[in-house]
């Protein structure tokens, strides 16, 4: 039987706030992954998924409960070089370029043979002589991503690893992923966007609250979360600032009621939807 890339039963962690009160971060949870599979962790702020990528990596430790990393403890996992991580903060230095980056934290992997190896596989090849102040949040993030594979490691863990790029590096990110996971590397990232985990991730774990709400293949999570939602605009006579006009809402309900529509629900716009609404406007616009 294979070991599985990780194995953690019933972990909890809890943090106490500046203000003295308890934070449940992680409450009870038991999460297996198998080698080569590509896991994305997702849910809102708040949800538990750095604490518990924290507690993968041995950088925080579980008040309950086992976590093992290729059947043995995450610190230990670390050391052999079979984990490594891209996380959210974690400091680059602004003098170095990109090539003298990746050397000196090479050497102290002693893995000085990789330099050019994971240069190639970030696509930073042609950056090498860039300083890294100069470099985009996108290409900070690749050299990061440069750096973790450096001791060719069995499991890669990102934490939300696009945050802060534009959509084209952000695809130009996951294309990189994509083909080193082909090569064969497990992978386990954090993620707040869905269309992230879904276009990249074969398995998705929801977390929310500290626990796991769901756990499937990915295109079951979508089945079952992603049901087809109608908008409509009311007319501009019953909106008001404060919202739409009661009685009209009410009539809207009536009618819908007989049709099997439930869950009605109003509002405001979300960002994305603005920005759809906006997009779509101004292609039929410019057509
Ligand atoms: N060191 C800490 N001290 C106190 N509370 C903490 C600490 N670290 C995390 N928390 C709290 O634990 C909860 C889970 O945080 P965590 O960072 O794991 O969530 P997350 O899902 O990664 O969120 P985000 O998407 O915002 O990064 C939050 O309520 C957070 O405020």
């Amino acid at each position: 039987m294979t070991i599985p890339a990780i194995r953690a039963t019933g972990l909890r962690k809890q943090f106490r706030s500046t203000d003295g009160t308890e934070v449940l971060a992680v409450d009870d949870v038991d999460l297996t992954v198998h080698p080569g599979e590509i896991v994305a962790f997702l849910g809102p702020n708040g949800a538990g998924k750095t604490t518990t990528v924290d507690m993968l990596l041995g950088l925080t430790r579980p008040d309950a409960g086992t976590i093992e990393v290729y059947g043995t403890t995450p610190a230990e996992a670390v050391r052999q070089g079979r984990v490594s991580a891209v996380m959210q903060t974690g400091g680059l230095l602004n003098d170095f370029t990109v090539q003298e980056t990746v050397r000196a934290i090479a050497a102290l992997h002693g893995r000085s043979d990789r330099v050019e190896v994971v240069l190639e596989r970030a696509r930073l090849t042609e950056l090498a002589g860039r300083r890294v102040e100069a470099c985009s949040g996108g290409e900070q993030q690749r050299l990061k991503f440069a750096l973790a594979l450096l001791p060719d490691p069995d499991l890669v863990v990102l934490d939300e690893p696009t945050t802060g790029m534009d959509v084209g590096s952000r695809q130009e990110f996951w294309r990189t992923m994509r083909a080193d996971a082909a090569a064969g590397r497990t992978i386990v990232f954090a993620t707040h966007y869905l269309a992230e985990a879904d276009e990249f991730a074969q398995r998705t774990v929801l977390m929310a609250r500290g626990r796991i709400v769901h756990d499937a293949a990915t295109a079951d999570v979508r089945a079952a979360y992603g049901g087809r939602t109608l908008t409509f605009r009311p007319p501009a006579e019953v909106v008001d600032p404060d919202g739409i006009d009661a009685d009209w809402l009410a009539r809207v309900h009536a009618a819908l009621e007989p049709l099997g529509v439930t869950d009605v629900d109003v509002s405001a716009a979300s960002l994305e939807s603005a920005f759809l609404a906006l997009t779509t406007e101004l292609e039929g616009a410019t057509r």
